[in-house]
């Protein structure tokens, strides 16, 4: 122990050392211009690349801090290295590696090795801290030859992660890189560049592997991820809120995290559909339906439409709006774009009608007019107001919010419940919208061919610019971070960290945003990667949305089936790739759940069994000493008094068990209000703050989310499916509260799980 601590304080001090020696380096890039070598365009570009530098290496140096290192691998051929949260090295001449970042080739025998697969290992140590303190020691031998004892052998090789699996929630998600597990970690270096989906039951640890993932492609693709950022899509911002500190905790910060009802840029999703209206709005036919809409709005005139203009009437007929009509639809541009082209040709004909009857020769001769007088006719033809105003009246501009919500007020081109079941004139946008409204931005399309010309010459000049700064960078550069075998592969270094064109980016003077804060304001961005939570929740125009988003379709896809409850939801994998990728889809399966003990979770499966008596829930690593109980009350009048009661009872019993500790009441929705106000210490509404100790939620609130202890109220409100998301939230502890019958599967649940004892009455709370 003695001497792992000196290493430790070897370490802390190196760090401190870092962290002083870019905190100078961003002051000093940061000073006023003038004291920073003047304001040329030049030495701004230069600060930028110090500025992104150093405050790269801050983050990297402050999320590294808490359990900096955590293991170390022994080989026998006499290496030793340290493996920690991020890489640092000495500062010696020859750079030598400290502690090797976890993402590293050589970090990967301490997630895989075994006793009968080696990985060429002596032995691995687990290294426990507290703030700088070594606090424990797990060593596994794993060469059996290797007679060598440390006296910190033989502990159970579980001992670390059981520990992290009992301790008590916070609200918040942690980083699990001290205990990823052989299968999980093959999941996240998994080389798969296209869709993978990585499903199981709950607690399985989908969604923290899928985090993981991120943090190991941007360290392995850095250059790429860090122009193109990485998209997390998550069920709500609870749940966004939860998970939202694991990747800054691994030093990624290029991320930009958003709900479903977030994904239209300027818009955000406030008002909830019937579910009637969610499933007819998530049918993939609907890009068919708003695509015939928007051409239903490119229209023809009245017959007989007359249009008066200097030069005189002007008839606007049927043939020739069909004909401009039909020439601008065969350009295939969005609605928008293609406007012009039915401009050009109404005007086209209008002036050949005019210069007809202008010029027209009363002995039937040549027209008079030359070229020179028709371009002029045709000048003054287009700058009619009259013919401007016909154009706007056949062919008008619309923005994505406007033609949806033309649809929305009169949908056609549906059967009529379905109509009835979407109308809406106003109103705020819903989650189910936001596709449609991406949609509608696509048949519009948006005319900035002007803007982007001129953007992307300017950018030319700063990329050319932005490469001198950066061989300047690279030729100076003192290296202090280094963990990969690849001497030239500095993992932040300034070029890397930052390539010309990103710098290019940055030095825009308008425009100093991260690419995740670039993306978040930019319909059109290409995401280098895209993480989707619940991912089978989400409906087939959703999923237009997202492969837009990602035309290279590197993307990792968390779900699983039994807890989809939503509306209009995909189903299966097959059909929601299938019209992207084919089958070159990748498919892995995580079968342990980490979360709830085996006592919770026989009682979860008993509720799935009752529907599907084939269903399998995945294995529980853990048993708690806990029963889940059910307390019954006579009338639904008293639950508030009851939920109160029993949250006493259960905080009381997790402060014994833990010192501290997370609960959640998951109740249905109409009775959340009631709850929460019986609970004058608890959190809840849209954004409830999950660090409270106690928490109200309704069921699709509690998605993806973990507590210490989860009491639930009147199941036989909810879904089956829904009921199971919720039963299987807690990690210590489960309690029911209700008034009407449990529903079927429960009830046998609760029955087998009470303690022999306890009475055998599910009405009779097993705690008393
Ligand atoms: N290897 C591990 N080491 C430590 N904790 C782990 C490990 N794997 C999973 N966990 C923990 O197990 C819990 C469940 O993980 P996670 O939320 O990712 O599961 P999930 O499969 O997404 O669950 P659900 O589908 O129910 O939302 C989390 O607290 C996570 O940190």
């Amino acid at each position: 122990m003695g001497r792992e601590q000196e290493f430790m304080n070897v370490l802390y001090a190196r760090l401190e050392e870092l962290r002083e020696q870019a905190e100078d380096a961003l002051r000093s890039a940061m000073a006023p211009a003038g004291e920073a070598g003047g304001g040329t365009f030049q030495a701004r570009l230069e600060r930028d690349v110090m500025v992104a530098e150093q405050s790269g290496l801050l983050a990297a140096f402050n999320a590294g801090e808490r359990g900096l290192c955590f293991g170390r691998l022994v080989f026998r051929d006499g290496r030793d290295h340290h493996i920690g949260r991020i890489g640092i090295r000495r500062d010696d001449a020859e750079r030598t590696p400290l502690v090797i970042d976890w993402r590293a080739d050589v970090a990967r025998p301490f997630y895989l090795a075994t006793g009968h697969t080696p990985m060429g290992l002596r032995r691995r140590r687990h290294i426990t801290t507290e703030g700088q303190q070594v606090t424990a020691l797990h060593d596994e031998i794993l060469d059996l030859c290797d007679s060598e004892r440390t006296g910190h052998e033989g502990t159970d090789a579980d001992a670390v992660l059981l520990s992290s699996l009992d301790a008590a929630r916070t609200g918040r998600m942690h980083d699990i890189v001290q205990t990823i597990q052989a299968e999980q970690d093959r999941i996240i270096r998994a080389p798969h560049r296209g869709v993978l989906v990585v499903e199981g039951g709950p607690g399985t640890g989908k969604t923290v592997v899928a985090l993981h993932r991120a943090a190991y492609l941007l360290y392995a693709q850095r250059e790429l991820l860090a122009r193109r950022a990485v998209l997390i899509v998550g069920p709500n911002p609870a749940f966004l809120g939860y998970i939202g500190e694991v990747l800054p905790s691994l030093g990624e910060t290029g991320v930009l995290m958003a709900t479903p009802g977030e994904l239209f840029p300027g818009v955000t999703a406030t008002a909830t559909d019937t579910p009637e209206a969610a499933e007819v709005k998530g049918r993939a036919e609907m890009a068919d339906v708003l695509a015939r809409y928007v051409r239903d709005r490119q229209t023809l005139p009245e017959p007989g439409t007359v249009i008066g203009t200097e030069d005189g009437d002007l008839l606007l007929d049927a043939d020739i709006v069909t004909l401009a009509r039909h020439q601008a639809r065969e350009t295939k541009l969005p609605h928008n774009l293609a406007r012009p082209h039915f401009a050009f040709r109404v005007i086209d004909q209008l002036t050949a009608q005019l210069a007809d009857r202008i010029g027209a020769d009363p002995f039937g001769g040549p027209n008079f007019l030359g070229p020179d007088d028709i371009a002029q006719l045709g000048i003054s033809v287009a700058a009619s107001s009259e013919v401007q105003a016909a154009i706007d009246e056949l062919w008008p501009l619309f923005t994505p919010q406007e033609l949806v919500a033309d649809f929305l007020a009169d949908p056609v081109h549906l059967p009529e419940a379905d109509a009835e079941a979407v109308r809406r004139t106003g109103g705020e946008w819903t989650t189910a919208d936001i596709p449609l409204l991406d949609e509608a931005a696509e048949l519009l399309g948006e005319d900035d061919s002007a803007a982007r010309a001129r953007a992307e010459a300017e950018r030319q000049e700063r990329v050319a610019y932005a490469q001198g700064v950066l061989d300047l960078s690279y030729g100076s550069r003192t290296q202090e971070f280094e963990d990969r075998d690849d001497e030239d592969s500095e993992v932040l270094a300034a070029h890397n960290l930052i390539d010309a064109e990103r710098l290019a980016d940055r030095a825009e003077e308008a425009d100093h945003r991260s690419a995740a804060e670039r993306a978040a304001a930019d319909r059109t961005w290409a995401f280098g990667h895209i993480i989707v939570d619940e991912a089978q929740e989400l409906s087939p125009m959703a999923w237009r949305l997202l492969m837009r988003r990602c035309p290279t379709r590197s993307m990792t896809l968390v779900g699983d089936p039994a807890q989809t409850a939503e509306p209009g939801s995909c189903g299966s994998w097959e059909r929601i790739l299938e019209p992207y990728v084919g089958e070159r889809w990748e498919h892995v399966r995580l079968g342990v759940n980490y979360r709830t003990p085996s006592q919770i979770m026989d009682v979860a499966a008993g509720v799935l069994r009752a529907v599907d008596p084939s269903f399998r829930p995945p294995r529980s690593i853990r048993t708690t000493g806990s029963a889940p109980w059910a307390h019954r009350v006579a009338e639904e009048k008293e639950l508030a008094d009851a939920v109160a009661a029993a949250v006493d009872r259960e905080t009381a019993q997790l402060g014994d068990e833990a010192g501290q500790g997370r609960l959640a009441v998951i109740a249905p929705g109409e009775l959340v209000e009631t709850l929460a106000a019986a609970l004058p210490e608890s959190s809840a509404g849209a954004r409830p703050d999950l660090t409270r100790p106690v928490v109200v939620l309704g069921p699709r609130q509690a998605k993806g989310l973990e507590f210490d202890a989860v009491i639930v109220v009147e199941p036989a409100e909810f879904g089956v499916s829904d009921l199971y998301v919720a039963l299987t939230r807690a990690t210590q502890r489960l309690g029911v509260v209700h008034a009407a019958a449990l529903p079927e599967g429960l009830e046998a649940g609760m029955r087998a799980g009470l303690a022999p004892g306890a009475g055998g009455e599910v009405g009779a709370s097993a705690e008393g």
